[in-house]
C-alpha cells in the first residue's frame, strides 16, 4: 500500500484565523476516509484547503509524498486531486454529456470514458442529451461524480454527497464511491452527515468537532460503538486510536 494523500499539523481558516487546527491524514491508495463531524466543524474548510482553494496557515498537504503548492488548486489538480463541491457545480445549461466531455483531459477515447460512467451509473444513460440542470437532485450528484471519474483522481474528495438527496438514493450511491476506490484505487475522502452509511463503505474516519480531530479509527470500529461517535459530535469524549 502506497501513502497518495496525506497532511501534517495542518491549519486552516479564513482571513489568517485558523478554523481548523492540528489535522493529520494519511490516506492509502484505494482507501475510503469518512470525514464527519457537527455542522460548523470544519469539514468544509479542510476539503478546500486539501483541494488548494484555501491557503494553509500552518503544515502541509502532501500527494504521492510531494508537497502541494499551498493555496493552488492547480497544483493540486496537476497531482490528481478532483474536488466533488457540495454544490456540485455543474454546467447546468450543459447537456449531461457536454458536463462530461468538458471535463475529459484526453480528447481522443471520450467516448470510452463516457462509457464507463455510464457503467457505473446507467441512468444517466437516457439522459444524456438533458441539460444538467433538468435532472433530478439524484441524477446532478451522479453526473457530479461520473466528471470526476472522467479525470482519473488518484484523490477524490466528495463534500456532503447527501447534500439535498433522499435517503434511499443517498444509500444507493454511497456504497458507488466504495466501488469506484476499490476499482480505480482512488484515495476518497467523504465529508457526509450520514454517519453510519458512511461508516459503512469507508475504511477509516475522523470526527472533527470546533477544527480538532476529536475521534479517529477504523470505520467498523466506529460503527460499531455509536456511543462513542455520539460523544465526539457532543463533545464528551476523545478517543483515539
Ligand atoms: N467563507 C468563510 N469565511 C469565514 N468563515 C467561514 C467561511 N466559511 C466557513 N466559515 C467558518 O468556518 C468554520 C468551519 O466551517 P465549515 O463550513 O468548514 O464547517 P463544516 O464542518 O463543513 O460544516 P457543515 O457541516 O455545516 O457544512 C465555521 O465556524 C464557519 O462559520
Amino acid at each position: 500500500m502506497s501513502t497518495v494523500l496525506s497532511c501534517t499539523a495542518l491549519d486552516t481558516g479564513y482571513v489568517g484565523r485558523p478554523c481548523v487546527r492540528g489535522f493529520d491524514l494519511e490516506l492509502q491508495a484505494g482507501e475510503v476516509l469518512a470525514l464527519l463531524g457537527p455542522n460548523g466543524a470544519g469539514k468544509t474548510t479542510t476539503l478546500m484547503t486539501l483541494a488548494g482553494l484555501l491557503p494553509c496557515l500552518g503544515g502541509e498537504v502532501c500527494i504521492d509524498g510531494h508537497p502541494v503548492k499551498p493555496g493552488h488548486a492547480r497544483s493540486a489538480v496537476k497531482a490528481g486531486l478532483v474536488l466533488v463541491p457540495d454544490d456540485r457545480s455543474l454546467f447546468t445549461t450543459l447537456t449531461v454529456e457536454e458536463n462530461l466531455r468538458l471535463s475529459v483531459r484526453a480528447r481522443r477515447g471520450w467516448r470510452t470514458e463516457r462509457d464507463t460512467v455510464l457503467e457505473t451509473f446507467p441512468q444517466l444513460a437516457d439522459r444524456l442529451k438533458v441539460p444538467a440542470g433538468a435532472l433530478s437532485g439524484g441524477e446532478q450528484q451522479m453526473l457530479a461524480i461520473g466528471r470526476a471519474l472522467v479525470q482519473h483522481p488518484k484523490v477524490l474528495l466528495i463534500d456532503e454527497l447527501s447534500m439535498g438527496l433522499a435517503p434511499v438514493i443517498v444509500e444507493r450511491l454511497l456504497p458507488v464511491v466504495r466501488e469506484v476506490a476499490d476499482r480505480t484505487g482512488a484515495a476518497v475522502v467523504l465529508v457526509e452527515q450520514h454517519v453510519q452509511l458512511a461508516l459503512e463503505v469507508a475504511d477509516t474516519a475522523i470526527v472533527v468537532r470546533h477544527g480538532q480531530q476529536v475521534l479517529k479509527g477504523r470505520a467498523a470500529d466506529l460503527a460499531a460503538a455509536p456511543e462513542l461517535v455520539e460523544n465526539a459530535y457532543l463533545g464528551e469524549a476523545f478517543a483515539s486510536s
